[in-house]
């Protein structure tokens, strides 16, 4: 059998949501075990595509084209299989508010638990892990409705590292975080990567997205450009999709997206 080196592959996806066709004809293969960045103008269609890979469906969306995981269509995966493999991070996600942040991380664990089972030894360490991970060990009694905005934030990431899957999906994780915060969450981003995770990230923040390996740049439901972050074609598009308002420039060995006064 042929080794997948893909982890998500898209093709021919179309997605309407009521009468608007918010993506066309996308066809993406998203690497294994490397960091993706989905970037591009509101109303791209970023979050319906992350929301696609992911195999969640509004109510009022119709799709069509074929998502494969791990070279399997995802209608083929039971829902325990897939959620064991693949974590998400939503952006507004609704958690009750007056859970504890132990327990809501505990929620990623979900997947792994019999019914009714009591969390395992693995489970607790698992938890604990994550929370150490994101600095929100200390509030693990208070409850998730009593904490800021970046601090929830976090908690819903633990909750997502918690799952410990092999494919990590976010859809804006850095919302909310303050500088130390999201420097550490790509410092995890980076390791989890290390350690073989396939990481996908919807993000804004450009400068955050281009220390990724890989960039796919969604304008107006389709895909314009795919490729390496370094890659001059990806800064020249990434320009470019946003109008020339931004320029990418080289510091220290990074790339940064700077605004553009004049
Ligand atoms: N329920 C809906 N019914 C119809 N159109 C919708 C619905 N939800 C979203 N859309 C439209 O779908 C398009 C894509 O939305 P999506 O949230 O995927 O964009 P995005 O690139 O993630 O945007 P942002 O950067 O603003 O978060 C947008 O034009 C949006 O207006």
């Amino acid at each position: 059998m042929s080794e997948i080196t893909f982890t998500l592959a898209v093709s021919d996806l179309r997605v309407q949501l009521g009468e608007r066709e918010v993506l066309r004809n996308i066809d993406l293969q998203i690497a294994r075990s490397r960091s993706t960045a989905i970037v591009g103008p509101n109303g791209a269609g970023k979050s319906t595509l992350l929301r696609a890979m992911a195999g969640m469906k509004a109510g009022h969306q119709s799709q069509s084209g074929q998502v494969l995981l791990q070279g399997r269509p995802l209608q083929g995966w039971s829902s325990r299989e897939r959620a064991q493999t693949l974590a998400w991070l939503g952006q507004n996600q609704a958690v009750a508010g007056d859970m504890s942040v132990y327990d809501v991380v505990m929620l990623g664990r979900l997947p792994h638990q019999g019914w009714l089972a009591p969390a395992s030894a693995a489970d607790h360490q698992a938890v604990q892990q994550a929370l150490r991970q994101t600095h929100a060990w200390e509030w693990r009694q208070r409850s998730l409705g009593q904490l800021s905005g970046g601090e929830r934030q976090r908690v819903l990431l633990a909750r997502a590292l918690a799952v410990q899957a092999q494919v990590l999906l976010m859809d804006e994780p850095l919302a909310n975080l303050d500088p130390p915060h999201q420097t550490d969450w790509m410092l995890t981003a980076r390791s989890l990567v290390q350690q073989g995770v396939t990481v996908v990230s919807v993000l804004h923040e450009l400068s955050f997205a281009l220390l990724a390996d890989e960039m796919v740049i969604l304008s107006d439901g389709c895909v314009i450009q795919h490729g390496r972050c370094a890659d001059p074609a990806t800064h020249r598009a990434l320009e470019s999709v946003f109008e020339n308002r931004i320029q990418v420039r080289e510091l220290d060995g990074h790339w940064l997206a700077l605004p553009r006064m004049t």
